[in-house]
């Protein structure tokens, strides 16, 4: 199954994945807990906790370390859902973001220096106006835990010149985009 769900990209660039990242969407009754960036890339917007792979890290190991320095939660039950390919024009580069979602956690959440504070929002109650501008275009299938990929243009910082998002009934084809 492929069923090409959204597609407006104008240009299909081969550019160069420059780094990879980490993110990671907690679920607890119908709530996604977020946490407002207080600094570096996305300062200001709500998110899910993530960051940079470093070496000799896998994703998962990312997104575990990530999770627990941002919000002080230790997950179970990682599962990887999907990935958003950002390709940035402005910048001549491609970023790699792996998503996962968790329902099964442990600790007590507790804000951190880079994402403080943090809240548990309701899936209809997202606040997209204060995200990232690309997030209501895959944030759908990664609440509705549906497998995809998602291709993000960026002309600049703040506009989108294109998307294209794709669902899928598993993991592997998923992470095609990221090769
Ligand atoms: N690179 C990139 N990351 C994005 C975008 N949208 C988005 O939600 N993210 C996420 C992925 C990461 O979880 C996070 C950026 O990671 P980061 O810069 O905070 O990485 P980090 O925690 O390792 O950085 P540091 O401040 O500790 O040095 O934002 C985007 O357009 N580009």
């Amino acid at each position: 199954m492929k069923p090409e769900i959204e597609t407006n990209l104008e240009i299909d660039t081969k550019m160069h994945v420059n780094k990879l990242f980490t993110l990671v969407f907690l679920k607890k009754n119908k709530s996604v807990l977020l946490g407002l960036k207080t600094r570096g890339l996305g300062k200001g917007f709500w998110n899910g906790f993530g960051g940079k792979v470093e070496k000799n890290e896998t994703v998962m190991d990312c997104a575990k370390r990530e999770l627990k320095e941002e919000c002080n939660l230790e997950a179970k039950d990682l599962k990887q859902i999907g990935v958003v390919r950002y390709d940035l024009l402005h910048d001549n580069s491609s970023d790699v973001v792996h998503i996962f979602t968790c329902t099964q956690f442990e600790g007590v959440e507790k804000p951190s220096e880079e994402m403080n504070p943090i809240q548990w929002y309701k899936f209809r109650a997202i606040p997209f106006t204060q995200m990232w501008p690309d997030s209501p275009h895959w944030y759908p299938y990664m609440l509705d835990e549906k497998y995809f990929s998602a291709r993000i243009t960026y002309s600049d910082e703040n506009t989108i010149k294109g998307s294209s998002i794709q669902v899928y009934n598993n993991l592997s084809n998923v992470l095609k985009i990221a090769e």
